[in-house]
């Protein structure tokens, strides 16, 4: 494992790009693989959860490489054509590579086995076997539907209604990807609307899809076994990894930074809305469209932070954020309150009980509640914890975060999971004006 620290930073300043985002890097092979003929993908991330999805794709029969100017170019096999894979697909620590490529498979008539690392192997799956049972597929594993766990697929699937259950942009995108090899048309009620990535890109490859009230609900519906052909896709960067250095230059004093070309879907930008009330100095210009996903550049410059309760009805618009947010709260004077999220618990690791483990470590006054928590910031925070990361790229890239303005400094004892979703992370922050080195060192 690599220990990484973070040192009190310099004012960060300057102009940056962070890699494309996540979501829709997955979601762009994964369509490129559905339709026939050379899609090209512009700004793809290449983390290790979207290089897993990559090779999964591959192993399901798409032929995918990087071209020389940076592009990934996607020959695919059609709805349909997807082959039986040789070996069982490890999808590492990603959940969505995990939870979509299982949805893509069901309905196939191909056997599948998904392995992942540790913290996959520990994450729900019933979620996704659930819905996809109800096409015809079985499951074989641990009784607990954790990984691994090999897929039969159903070769003549039928079309399902599902309402679900939990508030998950995986496991509706599982459920449209199955409904895709599936004759007729298949519904998704959705209580709580999530990340719309999946439509918007069924609407770019022109799959007949209908997105209707349904009482207080939504209800999305796919007409199945279209035959798609290939498409370009530009992928908007992560606004994701953009909350990182914005929260760094908020919480540093004299930063003034601009974040280029951020993804602006507005189910993912509960987390500005929350800095702007915050008080941040957060705001958006050259605001514009690309390829159905609407995109901005981030203004952010250092501001005094005061304390929020965080709407609860928010959570799926910054679900992956609240780590990071927990480091803007312990600089804000008085209380932010967050709660209604026990999926923080089922993340890459049980991020309630891992951030507030490292807070208290780094003297920040943090209670724990089952579905949250409530941070009371001070003006100081003495840091100088080495803080443990569970193999969640989150919680490292947060707890660096608070070394930038930190007294001491703040050392995560596994910087490497930072490659799953930000690669080169230490550098771009370093050249804002960070200081993270591989051990403690004297600041300069
Ligand atoms: O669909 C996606 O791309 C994602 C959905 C979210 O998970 P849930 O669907 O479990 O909420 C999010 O936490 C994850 O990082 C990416
Ligand atoms: C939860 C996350 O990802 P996944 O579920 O894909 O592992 C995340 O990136 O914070």
């Amino acid at each position: 494992m690599t220990q990484l620290s973070s040192h009190k930073a310099n004012a960060l300043t300057g102009r940056l790009r962070v890699p494309g985002d996540k979501s829709i890097s997955h979601r762009s092979l994964i369509m490129g693989t559905l339709a026939l003929g050379e899609s090209r993908i512009s700004g793809l991330l290449e983390g290790e959860d979207v290089l897993d999805t990559a090779k999964a794709m591959r192993a399901l029969g798409a032929d995918i490489r990087r071209d020389e100017a940076g592009d990934w170019r996607v020959i695919g096999v059609g709805v349909g054509g997807l082959c039986q894979p040789d070996t069982a697909l490890d999808m590492g620590n990603s959940g969505t590579g995990a939870r979509l490529v299982m949805g893509l498979v069901a309905t196939t008539p191909h056997s599948v086995t998904f392995t992942g690392d540790a913290s996959l192997s520990s994450r729900p799956m019933k979620r996704v076997t659930d819905p996809l049972t109800k096409f015809g597929a079985s499951f074989h594993g641990a009784k607990d539907m954790t990984l691994p766990l090999t897929v039969s697929g159903i070769e003549d699937p039928l079309p399902i209604e599902y309402e679900v259950p939990v508030a998950s942009a995986q496991v509706k995108s599982a459920i449209l990807l199955a409904a895709l090899n599936t004759p007729g048309k298949t519904t998704v009620i959705e209580k709580t609307p999530t990340r719309d990535h999946t439509e918007r890109m069924f609407e770019h490859f022109g799959v007949e899809i209908a997105i209707t009230p349904h009482g207080k609900n939504t209800a999305i519906t796919v007409t199945g076994q279209p035959e798609l052909t290939a498409r370009d896709m530009v992928v908007p960067t992560d606004p994701s990894s953009a909350a990182f250095p914005t929260i760094a230059a908020l919480i540093t004093p004299g930063s003034d930074i601009l974040i280029e070309n951020v993804g602006m879907n507005p189910s993912r930008t509960g987390i500005y809305t929350t800095l702007q009330e915050m008080g941040g100095d957060v705001s958006f210009v050259n605001e514009r469209l690309e390829c159905g996903e609407s995109v901005a550049d981030i203004r952010v410059r250092y501001s005094p932070l005061n304390g929020v309760t965080v709407p609860q009805d928010r959570a799926p618009s910054m679900i992956d954020e609240y780590p990071i947010l927990c480091i803007a709260a312990s600089f804000a004077t008085g209380e932010t309150v967050m709660r209604g999220l026990e999926e923080l618990r089922v993340k890459e690791s049980d991020r309630i009980s891992v951030m507030v483990a490292g807070l208290q470590a780094a003297g920040v006054q943090v209670v724990e509640h089952d579905d949250g928590m409530t941070i009371t910031g001070q003006t100081s925070i003495p840091g100088g914890a080495l803080v443990k990361t569970h193999l969640d790229h989150r919680i490292a890239m947060s707890f660096l975060t608070l070394g930038m303005a930190s007294d001491q400094p703040v050392t995560v004892d596994d910087g490497r999971v930072i490659e799953t979703s930000f690669p080169g992370f230490r550098d771009l922050m370093n050249g804002l004006g960070a200081h993270i080195t591989d051990q403690i060192k004297d600041p300069a």
